[in-house]
């Protein structure tokens, strides 16, 4: 068990991560926004991002679900089987059937999302991930969903809020960083890795050794 909570968690987070931070540096004014927002909240020199400081930090929350809705790190979820004969829609679903959810998909469909295939944070402003019904599914759905949704959230919102507070960011290569294909299988990952340079903004050494 302890095994599958660790590899759940942490290609799922670290992948997130990772297309957030090249959508970022993609689309510098969402950079910039999300920099403001830390600024004024947790502040550059005097102490780090902690948990206490989500609630307050609402971009934070929309970019990393405007990531998921765009490169849901499982795209497909996890298989699921039927375990009763029974009819969706007029489908017939024999007991033992396994099913797939293209949730990459749906999170992308133009008939339910605006401009949907754009980075747009400020489109969870007014919407609440768990309002969104079906449409809206990065962790799945129902009783097999993903036990770790808060933890993952919560995990990939510090570190992502880590990496603005505490450096400047700047493309690498821009081809590497502007070519968002992705690599399909059970995990989307990124399939040219991100690269970047960064530069500290603050005394990072002295931040984190008061950790
Ligand atoms: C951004 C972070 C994460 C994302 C996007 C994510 C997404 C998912 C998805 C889509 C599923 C399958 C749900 C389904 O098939 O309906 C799942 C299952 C699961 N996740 Fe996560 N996850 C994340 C982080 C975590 C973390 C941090 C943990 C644990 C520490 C975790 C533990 C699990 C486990 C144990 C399952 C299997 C649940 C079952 O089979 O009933 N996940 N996750």
């Amino acid at each position: 068990m302890k095994q599958m909570m660790f590899i759940a968690g942490t290609e799922t987070t670290s992948i997130t991560l990772e297309w957030a931070m090249a959508l970022l540096l993609n689309h510098p004014r969402a950079m910039q926004k999300l920099r403001t927002e830390i600024d004024d909240t947790v502040g550059v020199h005097d102490r780090l991002i902690n948990e206490h400081d989500i609630p307050s930090l609402p971009y934070l929350k929309c970019v990393i679900n405007e990531t998921l809705r765009l490169y849901p790190p499982a795209p497909f979820l996890l298989p699921h089987s039927s375990s009763e004969d029974c009819t969706v829609k007029g489908y017939r679903v024999p007991k033992g059937t396994t099913l797939m959810v293209n949730v990459w998909a749906m999170q992308r469909d133009p008939k339910l999302w605006e401009q949907a295939d754009e980075f747009l944070p400020e489109r969870f402003e007014s919407a609440r991930p768990a309002e969104e019904g079906c449409k809206y599914a990065p962790f799945g759905m129902g009783r097999r969903s993903c036990p770790g949704a808060g933890m993952g959230m919560g995990l990939v919102c510090l570190a992502l809020g880590s990496l603005v507070q505490c450096f400047e960011w700047e493309k690498e290569e821009e081809a590497v960083v502007e070519d968002m294909s992705a690599d399909f299988g059970i995990a989307l990952s990124k399939k040219m890795a991100l690269e970047a340079k960064c530069a500290p903004r603050c005394d990072v050494v002295r931040l984190l050794s008061n950790v």
